[in-house]
């Protein structure tokens, strides 16, 4: 929605109901908006299109959708994974394209890399990194380690789990998976830097927001041969152009963020978006605040 119309639509609600998609929550919206609204509820767990500090500070209630996309998530999480590794679309093009019977049935044809055996790395262990990790462990990972802001000894023990920082889990990982929210502290968090101390056959896979991920590094990683592949549901901008380097790259999949985009999972973080709207207007406690 074009800014202004936005603006003009916004003026005079008690309520925003928004999604990362569409809409988002700043200085001037909640001017234009005016001081009768009352709650923000975004139809996602991510929240980095809502100045949550100036909502506080204006007494506006913000609530979000935790928990409800985890398991989701974590599913397309494995199977980003999973088509990178095994170089589903490159390989189903073969088909498409009548190349297989090239091949002649050679044993070496078709080759990808398994998941079971490797070493795999999460950024960020909320509810998503943790039902990402819990899937790994059904794969037979060899193990997973972790970093986040703050160490979660509780899951890590529950799962196993080994906690690293940030440059000992690029350095031994197979596969890195960023799943953490984007802030200052993450943003671009993988970067030429990093990817310098990853291992060459690495590959990467990022579910949470384009920019924890800087892009022109990460092609240029692609292309110098520094990692191997990238998995990615989340890209800068949204949506891609069709035309971005990053669709031709063969050991690239691309989809359009669609994470929790089930319709079980989006029926429940709808549910769960009004039930934090309602509470707000009638100034009862949000059952998933952020403030
Ligand atoms: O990106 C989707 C979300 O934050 O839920």
């Amino acid at each position: 929605m074009p800014q202004d119309e936005y603006l003009r639509r916004v003026k005079g609600v008690h309520a925003l109901c928004i999604h990362p998609g569409v809409g988002h929550v700043d200085q001037e919206v909640l001017e234009t908006a005016g001081p009768q609204l009352k709650v923000v509820g975004t139809m996602s767990v991510g929240y980095d299109h809502i100045d949550v500090a100036a909502c506080k500070a204006k007494g506006v209630k913000v609530g979000n959708t935790p928990y409800v996309l985890s398991d989701s998530v974590a599913e397309h999480t494995i199977c980003l994974a999973l088509m990178v590794l095994r170089r589903v679309p490159f390989l189903m093009g073969s088909i498409v394209a009548d190349t297989w019977k090239n091949n002649k049935g050679s044993a070496f044809a078709s080759l990808g890399a398994s998941l079971h055996g490797k070493t795999v790395g999460i950024i960020g262990l909320g509810g998503i990194g943790k039902a990402i990790a819990e899937r790994l462990i059904a794969f037979k990972v060899n193990k997973v380690i972790y970093n986040s802001r703050t160490q979660k000894p509780d899951v890590a023990k529950l799962l196993g789990l080994e906690f690293a920082t940030l440059d000992n889990l690029l350095s031994q990982c197979d596969l890195v998976i960023t799943s953490c929210d984007l802030n200052e502290s993450t943003k671009h968090i993988l970067n030429r830097e990093a990817f310098k101390k990853m291992k060459k056959s690495a590959i990467v896979v990022n579910i949470s927001r384009g920019p924890i991920i800087e892009q022109h590094h990460l092609i240029e990683a692609l292309q110098n041969g520094e990692i191997a592949g990238a998995g990615l549901d989340v890209m800068t901008p949204e949506p891609l152009p069709f035309d971005h380097p990053l669709t031709k790259m063969p050991n690239v999949v691309l989809t359009p963020h669609m994470g929790s985009a089930t319709w079980e999972t989006r029926m429940a973080m709808g549910d769960l978006t009004v039930k934090n709207i309602i509470a707000g207007l009638q100034d009862q406690p949000l059952p998933a605040p952020l403030c």
